[in-house]
Protein backbone atom coordinates (compact mmCIF):
# COMPACT_ATOMS: atom_id res chain seq x y z
CA UNK A 1 0.00 0.00 0.00
CA UNK A 2 1.50 3.48 -0.69
CA UNK A 3 1.78 6.46 1.75
CA UNK A 4 -0.35 9.48 1.00
CA UNK A 5 2.70 11.31 -0.51
CA UNK A 6 1.33 14.83 0.91
CA UNK A 7 0.47 13.33 4.60
CA UNK A 8 4.35 14.56 5.04
CA UNK A 9 4.71 10.88 6.58
CA UNK A 10 8.28 10.45 4.81
CA UNK A 11 11.85 10.17 5.86
CA UNK A 12 14.52 11.94 3.95
CA UNK A 13 16.27 9.95 1.45
CA UNK A 14 19.59 8.75 2.26
CA UNK A 15 22.09 10.73 -0.34
CA UNK A 16 25.29 9.77 -1.53
CA UNK A 17 27.26 12.75 -2.01
CA UNK A 18 28.83 14.46 -5.16
CA UNK A 19 32.72 13.43 -3.69
CA UNK A 20 31.74 9.77 -3.45
CA UNK A 21 29.46 9.28 -6.42
CA UNK A 22 30.98 11.30 -9.16
CA UNK A 23 34.69 9.58 -9.20
CA UNK A 24 33.06 6.25 -10.12
CA UNK A 25 30.85 7.29 -12.37
CA UNK A 26 33.42 8.64 -14.47
CA UNK A 27 35.35 6.01 -14.42
CA UNK A 28 33.00 2.98 -14.72
CA UNK A 29 29.58 4.02 -14.94
CA UNK A 30 27.72 0.49 -14.62
CA UNK A 31 29.68 -0.37 -11.92
CA UNK A 32 29.72 2.37 -10.24
CA UNK A 33 26.20 2.23 -9.99
CA UNK A 34 25.07 -1.04 -9.06
CA UNK A 35 27.60 -0.91 -5.92
CA UNK A 36 25.97 2.00 -5.07
CA UNK A 37 22.80 -0.03 -5.13
CA UNK A 38 24.75 -3.04 -3.16
CA UNK A 39 25.71 -0.33 -0.95
CA UNK A 40 22.04 1.10 -0.39
CA UNK A 41 20.93 -2.96 0.37
CA UNK A 42 18.05 -1.67 -1.47
CA UNK A 43 17.06 1.22 0.24
CA UNK A 44 16.22 4.23 -2.15
CA UNK A 45 19.04 6.47 -2.55
CA UNK A 46 19.53 9.77 -3.64
CA UNK A 47 22.44 10.25 -6.15
CA UNK A 48 24.15 13.81 -5.72
CA UNK A 49 25.91 14.82 -8.68
CA UNK A 50 25.19 18.81 -8.73
CA UNK A 51 23.59 19.81 -11.08
CA UNK A 52 21.32 16.19 -11.78
CA UNK A 53 19.93 14.58 -8.72
CA UNK A 54 18.37 11.33 -8.99
CA UNK A 55 17.18 8.33 -7.23
CA UNK A 56 18.32 5.25 -7.71
CA UNK A 57 15.69 2.55 -7.09
CA UNK A 58 16.93 -1.00 -6.63
CA UNK A 59 14.58 -2.76 -4.36
CA UNK A 60 12.41 -5.24 -6.43
CA UNK A 61 9.01 -3.99 -4.39
CA UNK A 62 9.86 -0.91 -5.30
CA UNK A 63 10.97 -1.42 -8.93
CA UNK A 64 7.60 -3.02 -9.17
CA UNK A 65 5.60 -0.42 -7.87
CA UNK A 66 7.24 1.28 -10.47
CA UNK A 67 6.85 -0.03 -13.63
CA UNK A 68 3.58 -1.99 -12.60
CA UNK A 69 1.38 -0.69 -9.83
CA UNK A 70 1.76 3.30 -9.54
CA UNK A 71 3.52 3.37 -13.53
CA UNK A 72 1.30 5.98 -14.77
CA UNK A 73 3.10 8.11 -11.93
CA UNK A 74 6.59 7.54 -13.36
CA UNK A 75 6.81 8.34 -17.08
CA UNK A 76 9.50 7.68 -19.71
CA UNK A 77 10.50 10.81 -19.86
CA UNK A 78 13.83 13.24 -19.38
CA UNK A 79 17.36 11.19 -19.24
CA UNK A 80 17.76 8.54 -22.34
CA UNK A 81 14.29 9.06 -23.54
CA UNK A 82 14.90 12.81 -24.23
CA UNK A 83 17.56 12.63 -26.78
CA UNK A 84 16.43 9.05 -27.68
CA UNK A 85 13.14 10.31 -28.80
CA UNK A 86 15.47 12.70 -31.62
CA UNK A 87 15.40 8.83 -33.55
CA UNK A 88 12.58 7.21 -32.45
CA UNK A 89 9.73 9.65 -32.66
CA UNK A 90 6.64 9.53 -31.25
CA UNK A 91 6.08 5.26 -30.94
CA UNK A 92 5.82 2.59 -29.40
CA UNK A 93 8.77 3.47 -27.01
CA UNK A 94 7.19 6.83 -25.66
CA UNK A 95 3.98 7.38 -23.63
CA UNK A 96 0.20 8.48 -24.51
CA UNK A 97 -1.78 7.92 -27.30
CA UNK A 98 1.40 7.44 -29.63
CA UNK A 99 2.45 4.58 -27.60
CA UNK A 100 -0.96 3.15 -26.41
CA UNK A 101 -1.75 3.09 -30.32
CA UNK A 102 1.37 1.43 -31.33
CA UNK A 103 1.35 -0.66 -28.80
CA UNK A 104 -2.12 -2.37 -29.37
CA UNK A 105 -0.97 -2.66 -33.46
CA UNK A 106 2.74 -3.83 -32.54
CA UNK A 107 1.37 -6.54 -29.77
CA UNK A 108 -0.26 -8.94 -31.57
CA UNK A 109 2.95 -9.54 -34.31
CA UNK A 110 5.29 -10.64 -31.18
CA UNK A 111 3.22 -13.23 -29.72
CA UNK A 112 5.23 -16.81 -29.07
CA UNK A 113 2.58 -17.91 -31.50
CA UNK A 114 3.36 -15.44 -34.52
CA UNK A 115 7.39 -15.45 -34.25
CA UNK A 116 6.49 -19.12 -34.41
CA UNK A 117 5.61 -18.52 -37.86
CA UNK A 118 8.37 -16.45 -38.67
CA UNK A 119 11.13 -18.95 -36.75
CA UNK A 120 12.18 -21.22 -39.99
CA UNK A 121 12.73 -18.57 -42.00
CA UNK A 122 14.53 -17.31 -39.30
CA UNK A 123 17.13 -19.71 -38.52
CA UNK A 124 17.70 -20.00 -42.44
CA UNK A 125 18.68 -16.91 -42.78
CA UNK A 126 20.92 -16.68 -39.33
CA UNK A 127 22.44 -20.36 -40.64
CA UNK A 128 23.35 -18.66 -43.88
CA UNK A 129 24.83 -16.00 -41.66
CA UNK A 130 27.07 -17.97 -39.71
CA UNK A 131 28.12 -20.20 -42.56
CA UNK A 132 29.87 -16.98 -44.06
CA UNK A 133 32.49 -17.25 -40.97
CA UNK A 134 33.61 -20.02 -42.81
CA UNK A 135 35.79 -17.29 -44.39
CA UNK A 136 37.54 -16.73 -40.76
CA UNK A 137 38.77 -20.38 -40.36
CA UNK A 138 40.06 -20.47 -43.64
CA UNK A 139 41.59 -17.25 -43.28
CA UNK A 140 43.28 -17.50 -39.72
CA UNK A 141 42.17 -14.04 -39.55
CA UNK A 142 40.24 -13.33 -36.05
CA UNK A 143 36.87 -12.55 -35.89
CA UNK A 144 35.36 -8.60 -33.98
CA UNK A 145 32.68 -10.47 -32.20
CA UNK A 146 30.23 -7.27 -31.27
CA UNK A 147 30.53 -6.70 -35.81
CA UNK A 148 29.95 -10.07 -36.05
CA UNK A 149 26.60 -10.97 -33.98
CA UNK A 150 25.59 -7.32 -35.39
CA UNK A 151 25.86 -8.52 -38.50
CA UNK A 152 24.01 -11.42 -37.97
CA UNK A 153 21.06 -10.47 -35.65
CA UNK A 154 20.62 -7.59 -38.18
CA UNK A 155 19.90 -10.03 -40.93
CA UNK A 156 17.56 -12.18 -38.94
CA UNK A 157 15.64 -8.65 -37.50
CA UNK A 158 15.50 -7.02 -41.11
CA UNK A 159 13.76 -10.43 -42.29
CA UNK A 160 11.41 -9.89 -39.48
CA UNK A 161 10.68 -6.18 -39.88
CA UNK A 162 10.87 -5.76 -43.50
CA UNK A 163 10.90 -9.14 -45.38
CA UNK A 164 12.43 -9.18 -48.64
CA UNK A 165 11.49 -5.43 -48.90
CA UNK A 166 15.01 -4.57 -47.98
CA UNK A 167 18.15 -5.35 -49.86
CA UNK A 168 21.73 -6.96 -48.17
CA UNK A 169 23.66 -3.34 -49.28
CA UNK A 170 20.28 -1.47 -47.45
CA UNK A 171 20.62 -3.51 -44.66
CA UNK A 172 24.25 -2.72 -44.09
CA UNK A 173 24.20 0.58 -43.99
CA UNK A 174 21.44 0.70 -40.69
CA UNK A 175 23.34 -1.47 -38.28
CA UNK A 176 26.55 1.08 -38.43
CA UNK A 177 24.04 3.95 -38.30
CA UNK A 178 22.52 2.55 -35.50
CA UNK A 179 25.49 2.08 -33.74
CA UNK A 180 26.33 5.49 -34.26
CA UNK A 181 23.22 6.49 -32.84
CA UNK A 182 23.76 3.82 -29.80
CA UNK A 183 26.85 5.24 -28.77
CA UNK A 184 26.77 8.66 -29.53
CA UNK A 185 24.30 9.22 -27.12
CA UNK A 186 25.96 8.32 -24.56
CA UNK A 187 26.97 12.07 -23.50
CA UNK A 188 23.52 13.06 -23.05
CA UNK A 189 23.17 9.74 -21.10
CA UNK A 190 25.21 11.44 -18.67
CA UNK A 191 24.73 14.77 -18.61
CA UNK A 192 20.76 15.10 -18.62
CA UNK A 193 21.14 18.50 -17.67
CA UNK A 194 22.55 19.80 -20.95
CA UNK A 195 20.12 22.29 -23.07
CA UNK A 196 19.28 20.66 -26.47
CA UNK A 197 20.07 24.71 -27.60
CA UNK A 198 23.66 23.63 -26.67
CA UNK A 199 25.41 21.32 -28.74
CA UNK A 200 27.23 18.22 -26.82
CA UNK A 201 29.50 15.54 -28.39
CA UNK A 202 27.89 12.95 -29.86
CA UNK A 203 25.05 15.35 -31.39
CA UNK A 204 26.39 15.19 -34.89
CA UNK A 205 27.21 12.10 -35.05
CA UNK A 206 23.69 11.76 -34.33
CA UNK A 207 21.63 13.55 -36.24
CA UNK A 208 24.00 12.23 -38.95
CA UNK A 209 22.62 8.78 -38.19
CA UNK A 210 18.71 9.72 -38.07
CA UNK A 211 19.51 11.14 -41.65
CA UNK A 212 20.76 7.15 -42.85
CA UNK A 213 18.20 5.66 -41.71
CA UNK A 214 15.16 7.73 -42.95
CA UNK A 215 17.12 7.56 -46.08
CA UNK A 216 16.80 3.46 -46.33
CA UNK A 217 13.05 3.70 -44.24
CA UNK A 218 11.27 5.79 -46.22
CA UNK A 219 11.25 4.64 -49.48
CA UNK A 220 10.81 1.22 -48.69
CA UNK A 221 7.81 2.44 -46.79
CA UNK A 222 6.25 4.34 -49.90
CA UNK A 223 7.37 0.95 -51.73
CA UNK A 224 5.13 -1.37 -49.23
CA UNK A 225 2.04 0.78 -49.33
CA UNK A 226 2.13 0.76 -52.89
CA UNK A 227 2.31 -2.93 -53.16
CA UNK A 228 -0.58 -3.38 -50.87
CA UNK A 229 0.92 -6.80 -49.94
CA UNK A 230 -0.33 -9.27 -47.35
CA UNK A 231 3.11 -10.28 -45.84
CA UNK A 232 3.86 -11.58 -42.44
CA UNK A 233 6.47 -8.90 -42.65
CA UNK A 234 6.35 -6.09 -39.07
CA UNK A 235 6.03 -3.48 -42.67
CA UNK A 236 3.05 -4.84 -44.33
CA UNK A 237 1.23 -5.43 -41.39
CA UNK A 238 1.57 -1.44 -40.20
CA UNK A 239 0.13 -0.90 -44.02
CA UNK A 240 -2.85 -2.49 -43.21
CA UNK A 241 -3.75 -1.02 -40.21
CA UNK A 242 -7.39 0.78 -40.83
CA UNK A 243 -7.95 -1.47 -43.25
CA UNK A 244 -10.06 -4.62 -41.79
CA UNK A 245 -11.48 -2.22 -39.22
CA UNK A 246 -12.55 0.90 -41.04
CA UNK A 247 -10.60 2.54 -38.49
CA UNK A 248 -7.60 5.32 -38.90
CA UNK A 249 -4.87 4.24 -41.33
CA UNK A 250 -1.10 5.35 -39.92
CA UNK A 251 0.83 7.93 -42.19
CA UNK A 252 4.25 7.38 -43.13
CA UNK A 253 6.06 9.06 -40.13
CA UNK A 254 3.77 6.61 -37.51
CA UNK A 255 5.03 3.85 -39.65
CA UNK A 256 8.34 5.28 -39.56
CA UNK A 257 8.45 5.61 -36.01
CA UNK A 258 7.40 2.54 -35.23
CA UNK A 259 9.74 0.84 -37.32
CA UNK A 260 12.95 2.32 -36.43
CA UNK A 261 11.88 2.11 -32.62
CA UNK A 262 11.37 -1.42 -32.88
CA UNK A 263 14.45 -2.24 -35.00
CA UNK A 264 16.47 -0.32 -32.67
CA UNK A 265 15.10 -2.03 -29.74
CA UNK A 266 15.53 -5.09 -31.17
CA UNK A 267 18.74 -5.64 -32.89
CA UNK A 268 20.96 -3.41 -30.47
CA UNK A 269 20.05 -5.28 -27.71
CA UNK A 270 20.20 -8.98 -29.24
CA UNK A 271 23.16 -8.43 -30.70
CA UNK A 272 24.94 -6.34 -27.65
CA UNK A 273 23.79 -9.43 -25.02
CA UNK A 274 25.34 -12.29 -27.71
CA UNK A 275 28.68 -10.24 -27.74
CA UNK A 276 29.09 -10.83 -23.85
CA UNK A 277 28.25 -14.67 -23.59
CA UNK A 278 31.94 -16.14 -25.67
CA UNK A 279 34.49 -14.38 -23.55
CA UNK A 280 32.13 -15.55 -20.44
CA UNK A 281 32.06 -19.28 -21.78
CA UNK A 282 35.78 -19.38 -21.99
CA UNK A 283 36.30 -18.19 -17.87
CA UNK A 284 33.75 -20.93 -17.68
CA UNK A 285 34.90 -24.08 -19.14
CA UNK A 286 32.36 -26.05 -17.78
CA UNK A 287 29.17 -24.18 -18.51
CA UNK A 288 30.57 -24.06 -22.38
CA UNK A 289 31.51 -27.81 -22.35
CA UNK A 290 27.90 -28.60 -21.27
CA UNK A 291 26.43 -26.08 -23.95
CA UNK A 292 28.58 -27.70 -26.60
CA UNK A 293 27.53 -31.26 -25.45
CA UNK A 294 23.63 -30.04 -25.90
CA UNK A 295 24.04 -28.50 -28.88
CA UNK A 296 25.90 -31.28 -30.58
CA UNK A 297 23.37 -34.16 -28.55
CA UNK A 298 20.15 -31.64 -30.47
CA UNK A 299 21.69 -29.98 -33.67
CA UNK A 300 24.93 -32.37 -34.26
CA UNK A 301 26.24 -30.92 -37.91
CA UNK A 302 22.96 -28.52 -38.13
CA UNK A 303 21.40 -27.11 -39.81
CA UNK A 304 19.33 -25.82 -36.44
CA UNK A 305 15.75 -25.13 -37.18
CA UNK A 306 13.19 -23.94 -34.87
CA UNK A 307 12.51 -27.72 -34.17
CA UNK A 308 15.22 -27.87 -32.05
CA UNK A 309 14.39 -25.04 -30.04
CA UNK A 310 12.32 -26.95 -27.30
CA UNK A 311 15.32 -29.27 -26.34
CA UNK A 312 17.77 -26.57 -26.14
CA UNK A 313 17.17 -26.30 -22.73
CA UNK A 314 20.22 -25.57 -21.26
CA UNK A 315 21.01 -23.70 -23.69
CA UNK A 316 17.97 -21.32 -22.25
CA UNK A 317 19.60 -21.46 -18.89
CA UNK A 318 22.64 -19.85 -19.95
CA UNK A 319 20.73 -16.96 -21.73
CA UNK A 320 18.63 -16.11 -19.22
CA UNK A 321 21.98 -15.96 -16.74
CA UNK A 322 23.57 -14.08 -19.53
CA UNK A 323 20.64 -11.38 -19.29
CA UNK A 324 20.75 -11.06 -15.23
CA UNK A 325 24.82 -10.35 -15.48
CA UNK A 326 24.82 -8.28 -18.67
CA UNK A 327 20.83 -7.32 -19.20
CA UNK A 328 21.52 -4.92 -22.71
CA UNK A 329 18.71 -2.59 -21.33
CA UNK A 330 20.89 -2.05 -17.94
CA UNK A 331 19.29 1.35 -17.22
CA UNK A 332 15.71 2.64 -17.95
CA UNK A 333 14.77 5.69 -16.51
CA UNK A 334 11.59 6.97 -14.55
CA UNK A 335 10.41 10.96 -14.95
CA UNK A 336 7.50 11.37 -11.60
CA UNK A 337 5.10 12.80 -12.86
CA UNK A 338 3.83 13.91 -9.19
CA UNK A 339 4.99 13.81 -5.86
CA UNK A 340 4.98 10.19 -4.65
CA UNK A 341 6.61 7.71 -1.82
CA UNK A 342 9.05 5.15 -2.31
CA UNK A 343 10.09 2.60 0.08
CA UNK A 344 9.30 6.07 3.24
CA UNK A 345 11.10 8.31 0.66
CA UNK A 346 9.41 11.38 -0.82
CA UNK A 347 9.87 11.29 -4.78
CA UNK A 348 9.24 14.95 -5.94
CA UNK A 349 7.64 15.55 -9.12
CA UNK A 350 9.95 16.05 -11.62
CA UNK A 351 12.67 14.12 -10.22
CA UNK A 352 14.52 11.45 -12.16
CA UNK A 353 14.45 7.91 -11.45
CA UNK A 354 16.95 5.41 -12.19
CA UNK A 355 15.74 2.01 -12.69
CA UNK A 356 18.54 -0.57 -13.53
CA UNK A 357 18.66 -4.21 -13.99
CA UNK A 358 22.43 -4.35 -13.83
CA UNK A 359 21.81 -2.83 -10.28
CA UNK A 360 19.14 -5.34 -9.10
CA UNK A 361 20.40 -8.40 -10.54
CA UNK A 362 23.27 -7.99 -8.60
CA UNK A 363 21.65 -7.12 -5.23
CA UNK A 364 23.28 -9.66 -2.25
CA UNK A 365 19.77 -9.98 -0.89
CA UNK A 366 18.31 -11.76 -3.76
CA UNK A 367 21.25 -13.80 -5.38
CA UNK A 368 23.55 -15.98 -3.88
CA UNK A 369 27.41 -15.07 -5.43
CA UNK A 370 25.49 -13.00 -7.64
CA UNK A 371 28.92 -11.45 -9.72
CA UNK A 372 28.99 -15.10 -10.54
CA UNK A 373 28.27 -16.46 -13.68
CA UNK A 374 25.90 -19.44 -13.06
CA UNK A 375 23.39 -20.84 -15.50
CA UNK A 376 22.19 -23.34 -12.70
CA UNK A 377 19.76 -20.33 -10.98
CA UNK A 378 17.66 -20.91 -13.90
CA UNK A 379 17.26 -25.08 -13.48
CA UNK A 380 13.66 -26.03 -13.75
CA UNK A 381 11.94 -24.84 -9.95
CA UNK A 382 14.96 -23.03 -8.83
CA UNK A 383 13.44 -19.54 -9.28
CA UNK A 384 10.14 -20.49 -7.41
CA UNK A 385 9.29 -18.42 -4.92
CA UNK A 386 11.56 -15.59 -6.16
CA UNK A 387 10.35 -11.93 -6.06
CA UNK A 388 9.32 -11.27 -9.78
CA UNK A 389 11.20 -8.23 -10.09
CA UNK A 390 14.45 -9.45 -8.99
CA UNK A 391 15.29 -10.45 -12.18
CA UNK A 392 13.55 -7.80 -14.99
CA UNK A 393 15.67 -8.43 -18.35
CA UNK A 394 13.00 -7.22 -19.98
CA UNK A 395 11.43 -4.79 -17.86
CA UNK A 396 7.59 -5.38 -16.53
CA UNK A 397 4.03 -3.45 -16.41
CA UNK A 398 2.84 -2.68 -19.21
CA UNK A 399 5.68 -0.97 -21.10
CA UNK A 400 7.13 -4.88 -20.54
CA UNK A 401 9.17 -5.72 -23.20
CA UNK A 402 7.34 -7.09 -26.58
CA UNK A 403 10.39 -8.79 -28.32
CA UNK A 404 10.64 -11.54 -25.53
CA UNK A 405 9.79 -14.02 -27.28
CA UNK A 406 11.60 -12.51 -30.45
CA UNK A 407 14.75 -13.25 -28.39
CA UNK A 408 14.05 -16.69 -27.21
CA UNK A 409 14.14 -17.66 -30.62
CA UNK A 410 16.66 -15.90 -32.32
CA UNK A 411 19.06 -16.16 -29.59
CA UNK A 412 19.16 -20.17 -29.21
CA UNK A 413 19.06 -20.23 -32.71
CA UNK A 414 22.56 -18.16 -33.73
CA UNK A 415 23.97 -19.60 -30.26
CA UNK A 416 23.13 -23.49 -31.61
CA UNK A 417 24.27 -22.23 -35.50
CA UNK A 418 27.75 -20.88 -34.22
CA UNK A 419 28.52 -24.09 -31.72
CA UNK A 420 27.02 -26.13 -34.36
CA UNK A 421 30.28 -25.34 -36.69
CA UNK A 422 33.12 -24.10 -34.98
CA UNK A 423 34.96 -24.18 -31.48
CA UNK A 424 35.90 -20.64 -30.34
CA UNK A 425 39.22 -19.15 -28.71
CA UNK A 426 38.64 -15.88 -26.96
CA UNK A 427 40.51 -13.73 -24.70
CA UNK A 428 38.41 -14.28 -21.52
CA UNK A 429 38.45 -10.47 -20.22
CA UNK A 430 38.31 -8.62 -18.48
CA UNK A 431 35.68 -6.83 -20.02
CA UNK A 432 33.92 -3.35 -19.27
CA UNK A 433 30.73 -2.38 -19.44
CA UNK A 434 30.17 0.69 -21.31
CA UNK A 435 27.13 2.86 -20.87
CA UNK A 436 25.32 2.71 -24.31
CA UNK A 437 22.18 2.47 -25.25
CA UNK A 438 22.56 -1.18 -24.83
CA UNK A 439 25.36 -2.36 -22.55
CA UNK A 440 28.23 -3.24 -24.62
CA UNK A 441 32.03 -4.19 -23.85
CA UNK A 442 34.31 -1.02 -23.93
CA UNK A 443 36.68 -3.16 -25.68
CA UNK A 444 36.87 -5.01 -28.80
CA UNK A 445 36.38 -8.78 -27.89
CA UNK A 446 38.34 -10.91 -30.80
CA UNK A 447 37.69 -14.50 -31.34
CA UNK A 448 39.51 -17.06 -33.49
CA UNK A 449 37.80 -19.71 -35.21
CA UNK A 450 38.36 -23.24 -35.31
CA UNK A 451 36.30 -25.86 -37.23
CA UNK A 452 34.39 -28.58 -35.35
CA UNK A 453 35.29 -31.92 -36.42
CA UNK A 454 31.50 -32.48 -37.82
CA UNK A 455 31.40 -28.84 -39.22
CA UNK A 456 32.35 -28.98 -43.38
CA UNK A 457 35.32 -28.80 -44.34
CA UNK A 458 36.93 -29.98 -41.06
CA UNK A 459 39.83 -32.47 -40.60
CA UNK A 460 38.44 -35.72 -39.81
C1 LIG B 1 18.31 -8.92 -25.26
C2 LIG B 1 17.18 -8.56 -25.76
C3 LIG B 1 16.29 -7.48 -25.19
C4 LIG B 1 16.32 -6.85 -23.98
C5 LIG B 1 17.28 -7.09 -22.83
C6 LIG B 1 15.23 -5.91 -23.96
C7 LIG B 1 14.89 -5.11 -22.88
C8 LIG B 1 13.79 -4.28 -22.83
C9 LIG B 1 13.38 -3.55 -21.66
C10 LIG B 1 14.09 -3.55 -20.32
C11 LIG B 1 12.26 -2.86 -21.99
C12 LIG B 1 11.41 -1.99 -21.05
C13 LIG B 1 11.70 -0.52 -21.24
C14 LIG B 1 10.88 0.32 -20.30
O1 LIG B 1 10.21 -0.17 -19.40
O2 LIG B 1 10.94 1.54 -20.45
C15 LIG B 1 11.98 -3.13 -23.38
C16 LIG B 1 10.95 -2.56 -24.09
C17 LIG B 1 10.74 -2.81 -25.42
N1 LIG B 1 11.40 -3.73 -26.21
FE1 LIG B 1 12.92 -4.91 -25.66
N2 LIG B 1 14.58 -5.96 -25.16
C18 LIG B 1 15.20 -6.92 -25.93
C19 LIG B 1 14.85 -7.31 -27.19
C20 LIG B 1 13.83 -6.77 -27.91
C21 LIG B 1 13.43 -7.23 -29.19
C22 LIG B 1 14.03 -8.41 -29.95
C23 LIG B 1 12.42 -6.42 -29.59
C24 LIG B 1 11.69 -6.54 -30.89
C25 LIG B 1 10.42 -6.42 -31.02
C26 LIG B 1 12.16 -5.45 -28.53
C27 LIG B 1 11.21 -4.44 -28.56
C28 LIG B 1 10.87 -3.67 -27.46
C29 LIG B 1 9.82 -2.66 -27.50
C30 LIG B 1 8.99 -2.26 -28.70
C31 LIG B 1 9.73 -2.12 -26.21
C32 LIG B 1 8.79 -1.02 -25.71
C33 LIG B 1 7.54 -1.64 -25.16
C34 LIG B 1 6.57 -0.65 -24.57
O3 LIG B 1 6.96 0.38 -24.05
O4 LIG B 1 5.37 -0.92 -24.65
N3 LIG B 1 13.05 -5.70 -27.52
N4 LIG B 1 12.93 -4.02 -23.86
Amino acid sequence: MSIDATAGTFRRSRTVPVHRALPGLMRDPVNALAEMGRRAKGEVVRLDLGLFRPYLVTHPDHVQRVLRAEWTGYRRDGMFWRPLRRMTGASVLGEDEPWESSRKVLQPLFTRRYIATLAGEMAKVITGCVSRLDAYVTSGRPVDIMEEMSRIVNRAVIRVLFGDRITPEEGELLAPAYDTAATSINFRLLMPFMPYSVRVPGDRAFMRAVKTVDDVVFPVIRQARAEHGDGHDVISALCRVGQEDGGAPLDDQQIRDNLVSVYGAASESTAMTLTWLWPLLEAHPHVAARLQEEIDRVVGAGPVTPEHLPELRYTGMVLQELLRLYPAGWIFPRMAARTAELGGTRIKAGAQVLISPYATHRLDEFWERPLDFDPERFAPGARDGAHRYSYFPFGGGPHQCLGKHLFHVEAPLIVAAVLSRFRLQVAAGPYTPFPAASLRPREKVMMNLLPLRHAPGAAA
